[in-house]
């Protein structure tokens, strides 16, 4: 497959590396404007072009990876040039709807939403699609598969599988973050602190996705009675843990339905 990636900053980026990294036989080209910081990629075999139209007419899929007022514009520059190619957008907030308002409902569209994982194969992106693209979507699909997993949502949930999924790498960090500095407080050098957070989240996410159990089930398995890990998981939640991060999560979900 050919991939157009249109956007080559954070996410741009992790999605061509995820790619040529952890994909077979696809081919990505990137876009953005100032494309200094990006030129490295194409040690990885990815093309690099500050034109959004390099080549642009043999790709497979277009994948926006622009902020959400930058789309008018990039679509006013390619759409004229790709009748008819499938598009996947990543773009925070941007309906299928409305999607299909912009490009005239003459393009099939698809609505990714992946994370900056993907880099790493690792990324968890929610796709979803209007039923009469299923056809085009399915190969975004597996591809998207490629580099982490890749469910089929339904729209109504695409911002809140913006706000879980991708918003959630940050949250994810902020906790590690905040171990590792209770870490050095306890005792350790920050290297050694921050190896031993990272670990033990990663630990805990590949326990809960092979076992497939709640994570209270893993939780009662850590707890000793009258141990340090209960007394220690009760002093976080009286201080409001759960609860301030679904707290945030909602709040980040408003922000995106404006
Ligand atoms: N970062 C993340 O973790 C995630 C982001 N998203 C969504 O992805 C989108 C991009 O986010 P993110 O990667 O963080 O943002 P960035 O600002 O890092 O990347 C956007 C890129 O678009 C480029 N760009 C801007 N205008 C144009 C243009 N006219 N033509 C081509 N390229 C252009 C910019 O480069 P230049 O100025 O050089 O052109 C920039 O590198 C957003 O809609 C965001 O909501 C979704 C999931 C996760
Ligand atoms: O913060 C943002 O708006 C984007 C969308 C999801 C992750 N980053």
């Amino acid at each position: 497959m050919k991939v157009h990636i249109i956007g080559g900053g954070n996410l741009g980026v992790s999605i061509a590396l995820g790619i040529a990294k952890f994909s077979k036989n696809n081919q990505v080209t990137v876009t953005r404007r100032n494309i200094a910081s990006i030129q490295y990629l194409s040690e990885y075999g990815i093309t690099v072009s500050s034109d959004n139209k390099h080549n642009i007419q043999e790709a497979d899929v277009v994948i926006l990876t622009i902020k959400p007022y930058q789309v008018d514009t990039v679509f006013a520059e390619i759409l004229s040039a790709i009748p008819g190619k499938t598009i996947a957008s990543a773009v925070s907030g941007l309906s299928l709807d409305v999607l299909q308002e912009k490009t005239n409902g003459t393009f099939p569209v698809v609505r990714i939403m992946p994370n900056i994982a993907a880099q790493f194969g690792e990324s968890a992106t929610c796709i979803s699609f209007p039923e009469k693209d299923r056809e085009k979507a399915l190969p975004i699909v597996d591809l998207f598969q490629d580099l982490g997993t890749a469910p089929v949502i339904d729209e109504k949930l695409m911002d809140a599988a913006t706000v879980l999924g991708a918003c959630g790498t940050a949250y994810a960090l902020r906790y590690i973050r905040a171990s590792m500095q209770a870490g050095i407080e306890i005792g350790f050098d920050s290297q050694t602190a921050l190896a031993i957070a990272a670990q033990t989240v990663k630990g805990a996410a590949k326990m809960l996705l092979e076992e497939k159990v709640h994570p209270e089930q893993l939780i009662d398995r850590v707890t000793t009675p009258q141990g340090c890990t209960i007394v220690g998981l009760n002093e976080m939640e009286h201080n409001g843990f759960s609860s301030s991060l679904i707290k945030g999560i909602k709040t980040s979900l408003k922000q995106i339905k404006g």
